[in-house]
């Protein structure tokens, strides 16, 4: 049996109502986990789990419609990486069984109308700023423990435009998914700041804390947030926050077809003129280049996609 991920369930409680030492208490208990296994189960986070159950239900509504439909949301742009996305469609190097619709922040053209599938924008809308009034304050109690002044990240992400990403892993025969190569999502690190992640009970999202190749579960824990740091923050902190490989394969509690999977992330991204720069201290050597967050968003994005010609042309 594949074990268990030592992911700490943190209290977010005290950071958003507390006095500045449960601030500070928060801060120090993210940052150690984020300074290891670089993930974290946040609960008391202030999203209403009937809103997050609404989202999971408007997302099975959503990707059960015709893929004729659906198509017609179709992404084809990585610099705005909106729409929905095809299963088979987006590969990095493997074969992933699932399909996505990303929303964003200013530009939702290939969204479902109110029409199309009523309450879908509007509800998605407001979650999503939810979730980036709840990424904003991880980002500030981040800042505090990292003694950047807690209006850090402020500075970098007053046009920031994350991705809300649902995704179904459509009911499939365990050994398709257990081929060599494939995957419900196959081993990955993220490439912005830090994401939100919120998935249903079914299971199957592994994490290799230490990149040994030794996959340990993270398991759903009713209530919570999974917040994980992404490559452009482990860069920024010049390895100091670890972005880990995850991928998501078979629940292991589950028989020969597994059975359909949902979950939603949330992309935190820098402004995309930020220029990410490696924080030194002391006589510390930067271990990374500066990098620009909108080219680096663009870059990874067309390359999930198979788009580079997009961008090219
Ligand atoms: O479905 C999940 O639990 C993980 C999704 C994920 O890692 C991603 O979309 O980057
Ligand atoms: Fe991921």
């Amino acid at each position: 049996m594949t074990e268990t991920a030592d992911i700490a369930v943190v209290s977010f409680e005290r950071f958003i109502n507390g006095n500045d030492e449960d601030k500070n208490a928060v801060a120090k208990e993210l940052y150690e986990a984020f300074s290891t296994v670089g993930w974290v189960y946040l609960k008391d986070h202030g999203i209403p789990q009937s809103r997050v159950d609404e989202i999971f239900a408007l997302a099975k509504t959503f990707f059960s419609l015709p893929i004729s439909e659906k198509l017609r949301w179709k992404l084809t742009n990585p610099e705005v990486n909106q729409g929905y996305t095809a299963d088979g469609a987006e590969a990095n190097g493997g074969i992933d069984h699932k399909e996505c619709y990303e929303h964003r922040r200013f530009a939702n053209a290939l969204c479902p109308s109110d029409s199309d599938l009523p309450t879908f924008k509007p509800v998605l809308d407001d979650f999503y700023s939810q979730c980036l009034t709840l990424g904003l304050q991880v980002l500030k109690c981040l800042a505090m423990a990292l003694d950047l002044g807690d209006t850090f990240f402020d500075k970098i992400t007053t046009k920031a435009d994350p991705q809300l990403r649902l995704i179904h892993y459509p009911s499939i025969a365990r050994k398709v998914v257990e081929q060599e190569g494939h995957a419900r999502i196959i081993p990955h690190t993220d490439f912005g700041l830090c994401t939100l992640l919120f998935q249903d009970s079914v299971g199957g999202l592994e994490v290799d804390p230490f990149h040994t190749g030794d996959f340990k579960a993270a398991l759903p824990v009713p209530g919570t947030v999974l917040i994980n740091i992404a490559d452009l923050m482990q860069r920024l902190t010049n390895d100091r926050c670890r972005s880990t490989l995850h991928r998501v394969v078979s629940p292991k509690a589950a028989g020969e077809v597994l059975p359909a999977r949902f979950s939603v992330p949330f992309f935190i991204h820098p402004d995309p003129e930020a220029e990410i720069v490696p924080l030194v201290r002391g006589d510390e050597r930067a271990r990374y280049e500066s990098v620009n967050a909108g080219e680096w968003r663009t870059w990874n994005t067309s390359r999930n996609y198979g788009l580079e010609k997009v961008v090219a042309a």
